[in-house]
């Protein structure tokens, strides 16, 4: 293990290049020495124009895309994990303490009503149902979700809904590391306020995060350093 650090999220000359095997092996490098830091209490946003990397460097630090060079380090437990050496195993521990993701579109579990979906995280740490579901239900109203809607599975929601729900379920349970992909691209004035307020919450309970944001009053309000990805992009 490393020395201990202080930032939640330490990246170092990170690197990123795809390789489409049905291509013959075509090499496609996205970015290359990404370098930024994340402090506990601060809410980082990555900006770029379209496909310059942004989600793709969202996706290593959840360690779905692998870290082809540089360092990831994230502090876990007080200790330091490498997410671009780390086995798959660390890798779960980390998602299951330390990160949370809240992609931009709700994969919904068939037939599991709203409000489980978003009490699921509790549930899975440990808090009874009953205290889960209140929680889910408390959150579920604060971004407008019609209560009647609560016992239906989000499949049929509308798209602004489903990204509520999905937002719900990613904000309920505290983890120390928040990625956050788009969002508010779905919703309307009032539920974005609504997410930035709980995006500020966050902050204060001293969760790091990272955000991709197009929206630039959202940007504005939430963003305390902006990295601009471009600056990290890998010549071909
Ligand atoms: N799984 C993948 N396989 C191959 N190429 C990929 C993969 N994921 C992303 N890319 C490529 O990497 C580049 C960066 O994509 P990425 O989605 O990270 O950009 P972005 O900045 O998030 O864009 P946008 O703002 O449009 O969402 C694009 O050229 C994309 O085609």
């Amino acid at each position: 293990m490393s020395p201990p650090m202080s930032a939640m999220i330490q990246l170092t000359n990170a690197e990123k290049t795809f390789v489409m095997h049905l291509q013959g092996g075509v090499r496609l490098p996205v970015v290359r020495g990404v370098s930024f830091h994340v402090d506990a209490g601060e809410c980082v946003v990555l900006a770029g124009p379209s496909g310059a990397g942004k989600s793709s460097i969202l996706k290593m630090i959840f360690g779905n895309y692998r870290c082809d060079a540089g360092r990831i380090a994230i502090l876990h437990r007080g200790a330091t994990i490498d997410l671009a050496t780390a086995e798959p195993r660390q890798v779960l521990e980390l998602r299951r303490d330390t990160i949370g993701y809240v992609s931009q579109f709700l994969r919904a579990v068939p037939r599991v009503a709203a409000i489980d979906v978003v009490a699921e995280p509790l549930v899975a740490g440990s808090v009874g149902k009953d205290e889960a579901r209140g929680r889910a239900g408390e959150l579920l109203k604060r971004l407008n979700i019609a209560e009647r809607l609560w016992s239906l599975p989000p499949a049929t929601f509308s798209g602004g809904e489903q990204q509520r729900v999905n937002i719900a379920r990613g904000f309920i349970a505290h983890v120390p590391i928040l990625l956050l992909d788009e969002p508010t691209a779905s919703l309307d004035a009032a539920n974005r306020e609504v997410v930035m307020r709980l995006i500020a919450e966050k902050k204060r309970d001293g969760v790091a995060l990272i955000a991709i944001v197009h929206d630039d009053e959202v940007r504005a309000r939430i963003a305390d350093r902006l990295i601009d990805v471009a600056s990290f992009a890998a010549a071909a």
